[in-house]
């Protein structure tokens, strides 16, 4: 679904990408990790073509990205920043209808005649039915974060790129965020690719963590292959135990204290 072969990208003497090589599947979910400055939103930005690579190459579906005009992109491939919408005075319906930007006429008109079903469907799903007529300056951050779930959703992509998604929301919200992203990813084969700060979330919902260190790839592989004490110290420098999560199974990091009593 994406190739990135060899991609580069510099700001003025900073490397902030090198050599990054990467294939991923349709209907992989895949985590991004990485400490800070390491270069993580700067693959999507390429990915997303909102940035070109000096060197290398990005295709989506087997076509270069540079080769795709906005609304064919827009069509493929949605975007979900950290902060997803600012408090402004769009009401909720109002921003969700702009992601329908891909399928209307120069005039705006909607092309697709069941859009006022896609348009009501995605709001009973992310519980913004009675939140339609508010402005997103009235909601809070949660709620925010799932209009503009609904704004990608309503693009209908085939990839969604989601950079940090779950920053600024609270353990239940993380979670319900993450769930409607995974129910939407199972019932339609979406591929994701989410840029994620919280190791553990991303083990539970990420088939696959690619690791980027200093703008290099350092690793890649299954979170049971990457979230290890020896890679989370070498990349992280931090010391963690891993266990396996009881219902799953999947790798839950502990993290270890510099200082104080280790129990016994
Ligand atoms: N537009 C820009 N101009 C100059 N430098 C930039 C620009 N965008 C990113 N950088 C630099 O490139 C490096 C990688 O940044 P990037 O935002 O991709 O990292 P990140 O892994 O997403 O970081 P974080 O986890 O803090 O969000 C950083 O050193 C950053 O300062």
């Amino acid at each position: 679904m994406i190739e990135v072969k060899n991609a580069a990208k510099s700001y003025g003497r900073l490397n902030a990408l090198r050599d990054i090589d990467w294939k991923v599947q349709p209907g992989e979910f895949w985590g991004v990790i990485g400490p800070n400055g390491s270069g993580k939103s700067t693959l999507l930005g390429l990915i997303s073509g909102i940035e070109s690579p000096d060197r290398g190459e990005i295709k989506l579906a087997g076509r270069p990205l540079s080769s795709y005009n906005r609304k064919e992109l827009s069509r493929k491939l949605a975007v979900l920043q950290q902060d997803g919408l600012p408090p402004v005075s769009f009401t909720v319906r109002e921003v969700i209808e702009m992601g329908r930007f891909p399928f209307q006429d120069w005039r705006g008109r909607e092309k697709d005649g069941h859009a006022e079903r896609l348009m009501q469907d995605i709001m009973d799903r992310l519980e913004l039915g009675g939140l339609a007529e508010r402005p997103l300056s009235s909601l809070s951050g949660g709620q925010r974060q799932r209009a503009a779930l609904g704004k990608v959703m309503a693009q209908q992509p085939e990839v969604v790129l989601l950079d940090e998604p779950t920053t600024y929301l609270d353990i239940r919200y993380q979670m319900q965020f993450m769930e409607l992203v995974a129910g939407w990813q199972h019932e339609e084969g979406l591929t994701v690719i989410s840029v994620m700060h919280d190791l553990n979330l991303a083990s539970l919902y990420c088939d696959s963590l690619l690791v980027l260190n200093e703008g290099s790839l350092a690793a890649q592989g299954t979170p049971s292959e990457i979230l290890v004490p020896g890679m989370i110290e070498s990349v992280f420098e931090v010391k963690s135990h891993s266990v396996a999560h009881p219902d799953t199974g999947v790798p839950q990091l502990l993290l270890q204290k510099a200082t104080g009593k280790q129990a016994d």
